[in-house]
């Protein structure tokens, strides 16, 4: 399967690392293109020996997946340019924030193949969290290779596209809110007087062992909070003043405003 990539940027390059580590498919296979003739992404992402173009229309001709990885409001146009290159045998699939299953029908020729994908950029070390719908033109196997091309570079599950834009604001942008949980632990543990690169360490690891026990455990997650909270213990001190300055509402919040977000980038008109 010859896959290509249309934008070279942060995406492109974290599902192409991941899908090459995967063994999935070889560099030799995958094809990226950007429009900048000097263009640094498309240095960065040949590092992985993938063929470079500063032409779409190269890229598509030469893919029988084509993942489009613009920002949303340039996905319309960027379909429409190579709109005459697509053919029955190529699956479209856009990873942009907001751009609909329709959107993306519209502006490519009628039966076109098409697939939404939200990834993560962990998908760099193949622990991408990532969704996707199907188009209304899709065929049987479609769905079983869009999986198998995820389940590659990390988790994947379908899901109805009147969730998408919740799931861009939970797991599309949730490795931001977790970085930055993760440097502000480092933080605290520097402040107390430990080394930085063993703050980042410990710090990094308490998270993705707690996001293992979630999974693992089965249990709710209070739950396996109240395990480390001893009474009259440091925890639940902590806990106390995390709740205090609404440690809980602020994430609520974040996902709903992403959530939110996507939304309005979606009703981009080009
Ligand atoms: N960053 C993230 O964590 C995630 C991002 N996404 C989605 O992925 C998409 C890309 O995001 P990201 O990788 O962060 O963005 P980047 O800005 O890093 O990459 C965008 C790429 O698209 C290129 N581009 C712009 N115009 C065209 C065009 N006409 N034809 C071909 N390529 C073009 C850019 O080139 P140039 O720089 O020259 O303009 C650049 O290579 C977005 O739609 C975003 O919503 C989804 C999940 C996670
Ligand atoms: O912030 C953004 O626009 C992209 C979409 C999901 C994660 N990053």
């Amino acid at each position: 399967m010859r896959i290509g990539f249309i934008g070279a940027g942060k995406v492109a390059q974290a599902i192409t690392k991941g899908l090459i580590d995967s063994g999935i498919t070889a560099a030799e296979n995958i094809i990226a293109s950007s429009p900048k003739q000097d263009h640094l992404l498309l240095t960065q992402i040949s590092k992985l020996g993938v063929g470079t173009t500063f032409n779409n229309k190269t890229v598509v001709k030469e893919s029988d997946v084509v993942v489009v990885c613009t920002k949303p409001n340039v996905v319309s146009r960027v379909l429409t340019e190579f709109s005459s290159d697509v053919s029955k045998s190529h699956l479209i699939i856009s990873v942009a924030l907001g751009v609909t299953t329709k959107t993306m029908e519209k502006a490519l020729p009628k039966n076109t193949r098409v697939v939404r994908v939200m990834p993560n950029t962990p998908a760099l070390v193949r622990m991408s969290a990532s969704v996707y719908c199907m188009g209304s033109s899709v065929i049987e196997t479609d769905a079983e290779t869009v999986s198998k091309l995820l389940t590659s570079f990390g988790y994947c599950e379908e899901i109805s596209e009147s969730l998408i834009d919740i799931a861009t604001g939970l797991s599309g942008s949730g490795p931001a809110y977790v970085f930055t949980a993760i440097q502000s632990l480092a933080d605290g543990a520097v402040k107390m007087g430990m080394p930085r690169d063993q703050a980042l360490r410990l710090a990094a690891y308490a998270v993705m062992g707690s996001a293992k026990l979630v999974l693992e455990s089965g249990q709710h997650p209070d739950s396996l909070k109240d395990d480390v909270c001893s009474p009259a213990g440091c925890t639940i001190y902590a806990m106390h003043l995390l709740e205090k300055r609404g440690f809980r509402a602020a994430l609520i919040d974040a996902v709903e405003v992403a959530t939110l977000r996507t939304k309005e980038l979606g009703d981009f008109k080009v």
